[in-house]
């Protein structure tokens, strides 16, 4: 077996996730079984101060050598960089995103990708044009049980899928915890909303059992039915959506299938944490797989077949997760002792693609987050949700 080969990150925003993705990405791949790469911190920025982007460093622990900059725009300058994780809210993520691609850096960006479909193509054709690897930092698609669930689709398990539920909610008590209202999970500024942060989950659960699942010449974008209620104290944001979506089959594949997407920022998908709830069902005429508990980082299956059977399996998350810490954005807790976070999954795939030549991520390319992005746009359209005009634009630059 050869050494592993080593690929070099540049860490852009020092915020909640940044830390956790970093701590993640720092832990030894070969305690999940990798062993053909390894990932280092050469530079982290941070557009507040550069002793900012120093003490992010210090606290995930990255290499002493690692460099701090005090402004993205120097940071994607630096010649030792690889690849940049992008960890900004949703807002900056066309803006930031392009500053990389334009200075040759490949990109992991964190969801929702952009603001709009029409910026993901910008960046999309952008990445294209200058031979770049760029993926939507959708974590929970490369998680192992994710994988199983699409094996167990694509097996034929419980038949064609016939209609999926999925939601993610959390109950963020809003009024308390974000009363000033700039809070980005509230903030049109920063395009706050539960649909783009949250929402985006559950969507990935119907996208990724009702769409990534057919052969890639059968794929068609659904037909959307949507409600949003919006978060009266800053309007343009919204509470909840709820999604009706129809994704058009042949007769062979089992027809028209069905989904309702939900999420929101005042109800739960678990209330008290309670994990008993599916967020996500994944329904055929041979029986239903169940996901627990949460959508965006699953750690339990049950597929109860047609007969009454039921196969259960949990799914922790390897660690050592000392460090790496669960991070919900409110400081609650579900890791279990010693499991690490996840999100070094798709840090594998992305180190992966960049060592093997890929431009896109095995198990979301750019052609299915435009798509997720072309339904957020429908579901707003349809709820009357505009963000400010600032962050909706294709222009670049644009200060934010
Ligand atoms: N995959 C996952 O599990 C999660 C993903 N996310 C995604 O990550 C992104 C960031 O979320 P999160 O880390 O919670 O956000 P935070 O507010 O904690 O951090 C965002 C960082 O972005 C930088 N930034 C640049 N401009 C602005 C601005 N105008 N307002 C606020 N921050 C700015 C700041 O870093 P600096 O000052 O250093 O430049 C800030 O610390 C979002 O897109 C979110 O959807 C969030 C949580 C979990
Ligand atoms: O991506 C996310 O996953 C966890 C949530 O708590 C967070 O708000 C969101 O951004």
């Amino acid at each position: 077996m050869s050494a592993p080969k080593t690929v070099r990150w540049g860490i852009l925003a020092t915020g909640g996730i940044a830390l956790t993705f970093t701590k993640d990405l720092l832990v030894d791949p070969t305690t999940r079984d990798v062993k053909h790469l390894k990932h280092t911190v050469v530079a982290a920025a941070s557009s507040s101060s550069k002793s900012r982007a120093e003490d992010f460093l210090k606290e995930t622990g990255s290499p002493s050598d690692a460099k701090a900059y005090g402004s993205y725009e120097e940071f994607v300058k630096d010649p030792n960089i690889d690849v940049v994780y992008i960890a900004t809210p949703h807002s900056h993520h066309y803006q930031n995103a392009m500053l990389c691609l334009e200075a040759g850096k490949n990109v992991l960006c964190e969801k929702a990708f952009t603001v709009n479909a029409e910026q993901a193509r910008k960046l999309a054709e952008k990445a294209r044009e200058k031979n770049l690897f760029l993926m939507e930092a959708v974590w929970t698609r490369y998680f192992p049980i994710s994988i199983y669930v699409r094996e167990q689709i694509t097996s034929g398990r419980i038949g064609p899928v016939a209609r999926v539920i999925s939601d993610n909610s959390m109950a963020l008590d809003p009024e308390v915890n974000m009363a000033d209202g700039k809070n980005r999970m509230v903030n049109p500024d920063l395009a706050g909303g539960a649909l783009l942060d949250l929402g985006m989950y559950a969507l990935t659960w119907v996208f990724q059992t009702l769409y990534h699942t057919q052969p890639q010449k059968d794929r068609k974008p659904p037909k959307v039915l949507a409600f949003i209620k919006n978060y009266e104290p800053t309007q343009n944001a919204d509470e909840h959506s709820t999604i009706i979506l129809n994704f058009p089959r042949s007769k062979e594949a089992g027809g028209d299938a069905h989904a309702v997407a939900t999420t929101s920022l005042r109800v739960a998908t678990s209330p008290g944490n309670n994990m008993d709830t599916p967020c996500c069902r994944i329904q055929g005429p041979k029986g239903e797989i169940q996901v627990f508990p949460h959508s965006f980082r699953p750690t339990r299956t049950k597929i109860i077949d047609s007969d009454g059977n039921v196969e259960e399996k949990h799914w922790p998350v390897p660690g050592p997760g000392k460090g790496s810490g669960w991070y919900n954005g409110f400081g609650s807790s579900m890791q279990a002792e010693g499991e690490g976070q996840g999100m070094f999954w798709e840090a594998d795939e992305a180190a992966d693609a960049i060592l093997n030549g890929r431009k896109e991520g095995k198990f979301l390319g750019l052609e299915e987050s435009i798509v997720i992005m072309e339904v957020m746009d429908e579901v707003r359209k349809q709820g009357g949700l505009v963000y400010p005009e600032k962050i909706e634009t294709t222009k670049y630059p644009t200060q934010l």
